[in-house]
């Protein structure tokens, strides 16, 4: 049988088959000595009767903290105040999604602290999502604004929360997953769910299909290993059209005839580049020369 491993507990995997959720264990000869990635939360794989795992699907991505793998979007989450919005700390979860090569898509929670003013300012800080093919979603859990929108938006899909601590992202975990608890068979019991048990992250089903991971995983602090100025420009996928520089090695810094900088305040926002910018900096100084 084919099925989705949804958490992992001392050993044992929890492979979710439609409605029915089978106990598992690893054939010895997918287990690699010291290696956590064998097959972890996420993963698609094959089972048979005997409750062995005989095969890992080939994943589409992978993260190690939390270990969970086919992540198909991360919620950017912040709130519109308390702690108000952040565009450096939101460009940086960005780059994370881009470079973990997870579809983004934007929330910002709490709007009902924010007046008409205070919203269209944040609206126009996030215009550039338009051009990146982003959705965003305003959203009060407080007086329940917009969450069924998210709802219907990751459907039938894994999602991955970061964000700022205090945006609300357990707020909004709590009306996403399912209400009824995970239906767990007889003989994996004695294993599961005890409050002590250690378990690996899980997969919390919602209600109309897909499932939202139960721990935020990515911060709003941390930068991706990117190794190249070209690395890190290739992330800024609005550049992608515009890439006609004079000069092929052109990194959109200080070159004369620049394809990026040409297009300033037009197809390319000013903020963003100012964050490419930013990162350059950053990655130049603290990480590239370090080897
Ligand atoms: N005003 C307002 N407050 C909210 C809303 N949603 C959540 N909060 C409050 O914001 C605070 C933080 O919410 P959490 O859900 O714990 O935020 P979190 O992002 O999980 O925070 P960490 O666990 O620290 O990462 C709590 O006091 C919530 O009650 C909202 O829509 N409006
Ligand atoms: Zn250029």
């Amino acid at each position: 049988m084919k099925g989705r491993v949804i958490t992992k507990i001392k050993g044992f995997y929890y492979v979710q088959v439609e409605e029915t959720t089978y106990e598992c264990r690893l054939r010895g000869i997918l287990k690699k000595k010291n290696n956590k990635d064998n097959c972890v939360t996420g993963d698609l794989v094959e089972f048979g009767e005997d409750g062995f795992i005989t095969k890992v699907y080939p994943r589409q991505n992978i993260i190690h903290r939390p270990l969970v793998s086919n992540i198909d979007y991360l919620v950017i989450q912040f709130s519109a105040l308390d702690p108000k919005f952040d565009i450096g700390r939101f460009n940086i979860l960005l780059l994370n999604a881009f470079y973990y090569k997870i579809k983004p898509v934007a929330v910002i929670n709490k709007i009902e602290l924010l007046d008409e003013e205070g919203l269209k300012e944040l609206k126009g800080q996030l215009d550039f999502l338009k051009g990146l093919d982003i959705e965003v979603f305003y959203i009060s859990t407080y007086e329940n604004i917009g969450v069924e929108k998210v709802k219907d938006y990751i459907k039938d899909k894994i999602t991955a929360f970061g964000g700022p601590s205090g945006a609300g992202k357990s707020s909004l975990l709590n009306m996403l997953q399912e209400e009824k608890v995970l239906e767990i068979g007889e003989t994996s019991r004695k294993h599961s769910r005890g409050k002590h048990t250690t378990k690996g992250t899980t997969l919390l089903p919602m209600e109309n299909g897909g499932w939202v991971i139960d721990t935020p995983g990515f911060s709003s602090i941390e930068l991706p290993p990117i190794k190249t100025v070209d690395e890190l420009a290739g992330l800024f996928t609005e550049f992608n059209e515009y890439r006609n520089c004079k000069y092929s090695n052109c990194i959109h810094i200080n070159e004369p005839e620049c394809g990026i900088k040409n297009e300033l305040n037009h197809g390319i926002s000013q903020s963003r580049y100012d964050f490419y910018l930013w990162c350059y900096k950053f990655y130049s100084e603290e990480r590239w020369n370090k080897y």
